[in-house]
C-alpha cells in the first residue's frame, strides 16, 4: 500500500486529529490559519482551537489576486501561474505559523485548505445558455501545500457540493451543525464576511433536516470597495466611524434592494461578481445620488447589508417567529454601523458573538474546513438540511499526498 495512504488510514482510526484549517475569504485581507484538535467525528465532535492567526496579505499579494478576482476576463497564463503561487504562499504561511507556535510540521496530521475563491457562478447568477449548472472556482493548489509542508492536505471542498446539486456554498451549516447545535435553543449563526450568510440550527436532538445555511447578500464587500475608492489610504471603515457619521439615503437603498436576488427562495448564494462597485454605480445613477458624500454612501451600504440579512431571515421563517438568539462572526461583527442596523431590522433579537460559544468569530470559517476534512477522513458522509438544502450526504475535499 502507498505509505501515504496507510498513514491516512491510520489517522482515520485515531481518537483525535490535529488539523490546520486555512481560509482566505472574499475580503482578501489575509489567510486565516486555525490549528484545531478534533476529537471524534460527527455529532458530539469536540473542538479545541490550539492556535489561530490571520497572516495578512501584503499589498503585492492583494494586487495579484485582484487581477483575477471576480473578473469576467483574465489572462490565462497569469491565472495558471497564480494557482501554484498561491498554494506555495499558503504553505509558507503555515510553516511560518508553526515555527512561531514552536510546533513541528510532523506534529500536525492534516491541512484543510479552502483556497481563494476567484469566481462564484451559481446558475441563477450566470444564466449562461448551454450551461445548466452551478459552478465555483477556488485556487491555491493543494498538491503544492502538501509537498511544501510535508503534511497531507485536503482542498477544493466546494466541488463535491456542486456535483451533488448544491451551489458550492455556504458550507458553514456542516461545521455549525456539528459544533454549535444546542439542546437549549434554536440559533442563527450570522457570518458577516465580504458576503453575509447565516446558518439556522434547530435545537440539538430536534429535526436536524431543517438545518441549513444561505447567503443573504453583501456583508462588507461594497463597504470595503467604496472606502478604497474614496479613501485609498484606508482598507476599511474601522469601527464604522465614517458610516456612523452619515445618513441613510432611502432612494439609493431602494435601488440597491431592487435586485431579484433578495426575493429569491432560500438557500441561495452570491458573490462580489454581482455585488461589485458597478452594481453600486448603477444604483446611484438610477437614484440620482452620484454626488452623495462618502459617509452617506457608507451609512446606506451598511443599511443595505442589514436589510439583506433581515429579508433572508423573514423568507426563512415566513409564518413563524425567527430564532431570537443570533451569534455573529466575521469581520463585519466588529463594525458597529452594521450591527446597529441589524438590531434595527431584527427587533427582539439577542445578538452575541460566537466567541461566547467557544468558537472565535474570526476563526470560525477556517475551523469549518478543519471540521470538513476531519469528517472526510474519519467520519461518514454528512447530510445537512435534507429538507431545504436538497444536497445528499457527501464527503468533501480532495486528498494531496506530500510525495
Ligand atoms: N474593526 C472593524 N471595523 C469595521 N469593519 C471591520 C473591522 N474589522 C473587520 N472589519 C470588516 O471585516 C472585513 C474582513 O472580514 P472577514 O475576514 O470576515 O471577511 P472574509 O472572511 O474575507 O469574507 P467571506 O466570509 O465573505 O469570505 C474587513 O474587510 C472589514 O470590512
Ligand atoms: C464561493 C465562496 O467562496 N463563498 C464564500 C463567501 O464568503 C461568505 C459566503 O460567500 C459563503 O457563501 C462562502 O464561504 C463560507 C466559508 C461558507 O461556505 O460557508
Amino acid at each position: 500500500m502507498n505509505p501515504h495512504l496507510a498513514r491516512l488510514c491510520q489517522l482515520a482510526g485515531q481518537p483525535s486529529r490535529r488539523i490546520i484549517g486555512l481560509m482566505s475569504g472574499t475580503s482578501l485581507d489575509g489567510l486565516d490559519v486555525a490549528l484545531c484538535r478534533l476529537e471524534g467525528h460527527g455529532p458530539g465532535i469536540k473542538l479545541t482551537l490550539e492556535h489561530f492567526q490571520t497572516v495578512s496579505y501584503t499589498e503585492d499579494t492583494k494586487q495579484r489576486i485582484r487581477q483575477v478576482f471576480a473578473r469576467d476576463s483574465v489572462n490565462l497564463e497569469y491565472l495558471t501561474l497564480l494557482n501554484p503561487w498561491l498554494g506555495q504562499l499558503h504553505a509558507r504561511a503555515v510553516l511560518a505559523c508553526l515555527a512561531e507556535w514552536q510546533i513541528a510540521p510532523a506534529e500536525v496530521h492534516l491541512i484543510a485548505s479552502h483556497g481563494q475563491t476567484i469566481y462564484h457562478a451559481p446558475r441563477h447568477q450566470h444564466q449562461r445558455p448551454g450551461f445548466d449548472l452551478n459552478a465555483t472556482l477556488q485556487i491555491g493548489d493543494g498538491d503544492h501545500i502538501a509537498v511544501e509542508t510535508g503534511i497531507i492536505t485536503l482542498s477544493d471542498f466546494r466541488q463535491k457540493h456542486v456535483a451533488a446539486g448544491g451551489e458550492g456554498a455556504p458550507l458553514a451549516a456542516y461545521g455549525d451543525f456539528l459544533l454549535l447545535s444546542s439542546p437549549a435553543e434554536e440559533r442563527l449563526l450570522l457570518n458577516l464576511g465580504g458576503i453575509a450568510n447565516f446558518t439556522y440550527l434547530p435545537r440539538a436532538g430536534g429535526d436536524a433536516t431543517s438545518a441549513f445555511s444561505t447567503d443573504t447578500g453583501p456583508g462588507n464587500t461594497l463597504l470595503d470597495a467604496t472606502v478604497r475608492t474614496y479613501r485609498p489610504d484606508l482598507a476599511y471603515d474601522e469601527n464604522g466611524r465614517l458610516a456612523l457619521a452619515g445618513h441613510v439615503h432611502k432612494g439609493l437603498l431602494t435601488e440597491l434592494l431592487a435586485h431579484p436576488f433578495f426575493a429569491a427562495p432560500l438557500p441561495k448564494t452570491t458573490g462580489p461578481e454581482l455585488f461589485a462597485p458597478a452594481y453600486l454605480a448603477a444604483a446611484q445613477e438610477c437614484s440620482a445620488t452620484t454626488g452623495l458624500p462618502l459617509e452617506d454612501l457608507l451609512a446606506t451600504l451598511a443599511e443595505f447589508s442589514a436589510v439583506g440579512v433581515a429579508r433572508a431571515v423573514r423568507l426563512a421563517f415566513a409564518g413563524r417567529p425567527a430564532p431570537t438568539a443570533v451569534y455573529a462572526s466575521g469581520g463585519g461583527a466588529h463594525n458597529p454601523a452594521l450591527m446597529q442596523a441589524l438590531a434595527r431590522h431584527l427587533p427582539g433579537t439577542r445578538f452575541a458573538s460566537t466567541d461566547e460559544l467557544g468558537v472565535p468569530g474570526d476563526a470560525k470559517e477556517a475551523i469549518l474546513f478543519a471540521v470538513l476534512a476531519n469528517e472526510a477522513v474519519a467520519g461518514t458522509p454528512v447530510s445537512i438540511g435534507a429538507g431545504r438544502q436538497r444536497v445528499p450526504a457527501v464527503s468533501m475535499g480532495k486528498v494531496s499526498f506530500p510525495g
